[in-house]
């Protein structure tokens, strides 16, 4: 299979069944303190097995060469993991599905997104992503995923009969 992924933008509903989108664009809200603060509630689930803890981090990432060959994903089996940019920069996003939880992926069923520069992500518990995308150099995210015992952290590698690409327009 040769295929250059087509880029598509990053909706609520289609990144639905990879996890939330975090943004304030169109969604709903509540005031709070005292009517100076917009509270929007909820984005996002943070999800964690029973003995994770949740954490806050920053990656500093520098952008990748393109067109980008996806050789490969990952995915986090004991927690989500959530993407907001600092910078307020646009980047790319890679999933697959859960799927049925083996260590496969469908490459049919491999999409490509590019959020905004309001718009960040959060990758539910074992959804299949490719390592953040960033497209500056130096561009950092707010992070917010999982710590704790086992391997968080599992790859998956493409046949090489898989040329799965991401090209910028
Ligand atoms: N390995 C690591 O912490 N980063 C990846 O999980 C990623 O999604 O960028
Ligand atoms: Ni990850």
């Amino acid at each position: 299979m040769i295929k250059t992924l087509k880029i598509e933008p990053l909706t609520k509903e289609a990144f639905a069944p990879f996890g939330d989108v975090i943004e304030s664009e169109g969604r709903d809200y509540f005031m709070i303190n005292n009517g100076s603060t917009r509270r929007y509630h909820k984005l996002g689930d943070v999800q964690l097995d029973e003995q994770g803890q949740g954490i806050i981090n920053i990656f500093r990432a520098d952008t990748l060469e393109y067109p980008l060959p996806i050789k490969m994903l990952e995915r986090h089996p004991f927690g989500s993991q959530s993407f907001i940019p600092l910078f307020g920069h646009e980047f790319l996003l890679v999933v697959a599905p859960v799927g049925d939880g083996s260590m496969n992926i469908d490459p049919s069923t491999v999409r490509a997104f590019r959020a905004s520069a309001r718009q960040g992500v959060n990758y539910h518990r074992g959804v299949w992503h490719h390592p953040i995308m960033a497209l500056r150099d130096g561009d950092e995210f707010l992070v917010v995923d999982r710590s704790g015992p086992g391997n968080n952290c599992d790859e998956f590698y493409f046949d090489e009969s898989i040329q799965l690409t991401v090209e910028l327009d």
